[in-house]
């Protein structure tokens, strides 16, 4: 098998292209995954909502209590659904999609070479593993160097028994603190993205200081934190003063659960999960600052209800509701173009 010539190219799982083709660009979503990792006990008293969900009077139930109703982390059961939501992704002016599905919560390659196929949208695929309580047997008895030749050999030859090879490294799970098996599998992305020039994302636990100690793991390991996008931010780093700190280590910074308004946040109730409003005013803190080429953003689907099918919100939002709110808010249409086209275009370029 011919090993791609990667640099200056992005990969997509229909192959190489040219990064001007790529267009706006939602750098953090999952098309087909399942999540029963993280499922967490719905609220005393709601068992039976959870057990029979999806109707519209449970519609709010739902947003509020996403990961308490098993059946609503099966997102690989839509697939239809997400093809359609693709189409009207495209209708709004959307062009790729970086799905961030690792091993651990079902990558599923031939689906995702399908719906880039049927619909249009570049679709870049991920390589590597999520977090510690999904690693198998053979990852956390494996070597960074064995971890490393995995990594490298997913975007080289193609991963999971295909030939349809990752594009960036990532979404590379990590919790608080970081485990002994997190930190192997930080090390082999470190060493693989040295060997490589590509793209890594990282999904880091929660607390302030959890992206903080990730750049570090994988900056001592040879990793290109410019060439690394640091997730989930909006539910991380609260504070102005901590975020801008974390900003000077030289990450991209995604907000990522745009379209995600919950009161209370089962996986941590002492957070109070951001509204897409603050969202935007962050944005706008993190650009007067001078970070406006590192901003990233997407919606992170990565349950049911967050599809237009149930109710949701879909993979449109940002460009048919944030993108107003933002250019209302004082952002130019230069920087917001930045942000969706620009910025996804750089990282996700090989060097
Ligand atoms: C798929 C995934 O990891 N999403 C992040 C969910 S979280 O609640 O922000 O950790």
């Amino acid at each position: 098998m011919s090993v791609p010539r990667l640099s200056g190219k992005v990969q997509t799982v229909l192959g190489l292209v040219d990064p001007d083709l790529l267009g706006r660009t939602m750098t953090h979503e999952h098309l087909t995954m399942t999540f029963d990792c993280c499922y967490f006990p719905p609220p005393a008293g709601d068992e039976a909502i959870a057990e029979n969900p999806f109707q519209m009077r449970h519609m709010h139930w739902l947003r509020q209590n996403p990961y308490g109703c098993r059946e609503n982390l099966l997102l690989q059961q839509e697939n239809a659904a997400v093809q359609d939501e693709l189409l009207a992704y495209r209708e709004a002016g959307g062009g790729a999609v970086v799905e961030n599905t690792t091993a651990g919560i079902d990558r599923d390659l031939p689906t995702l070479k399908r719906l880039a196929e049927n619909t249009g949208v570049h679709i870049v695929a991920g390589a590597g593993y999520y977090v510690d309580c999904t690693h198998s047997e053979a990852t956390r008895g494996a070597s960074v160097e064995k971890l490393t030749d995995i990594i490298v050999g997913e975007v080289l030859r193609g991963a999971d028994g295909t030939d349809i090879r990752c594009g960036v490294i990532g979404e590379i799970g990590t919790g608080w603190p970081v485990t002994e098996s997190e930190a192997k599998v930080l090390r082999a992305t470190a060493q693989a993205q040295a060997q490589l020039g590509c793209p890594v994302i990282i999904h880091p636990g929660r607390d302030p200081a959890a992206p903080a100690e990730v750049v570090r793991i994988l900056q001592e390991a040879g990793g290109d934190i410019g060439k690394t996008v640091m997730s989930h931010l909006d539910r991380t780093i609260f504070d102005e003063g901590e975020l801008l700190e974390f900003a000077t280590l030289g990450s991209y910074l995604e907000y990522d659960l745009f379209g995600t308004e919950m009161l209370n946040y089962p996986y941590d109730l002492t957070l109070d999960m951001p509204s897409d409003s603050q969202r935007v005013k962050t944005l706008a803190f993190l650009a007067k600052e001078g970070y406006g080429d590192k901003i990233l953003v997407a919606h992170d689907i990565h349950t049911k209800n967050r599809l237009t099918k149930y109710g949701g919100h879909g993979y449109s939002h940002i460009l048919r509701s944030i993108v107003p709110k933002m250019l209302m808010r004082g952002f130019s249409q230069q920087q917001v173009d930045q942000i969706l086209i620009d910025n996804p275009k750089r990282w996700l370029t090989f060097k």
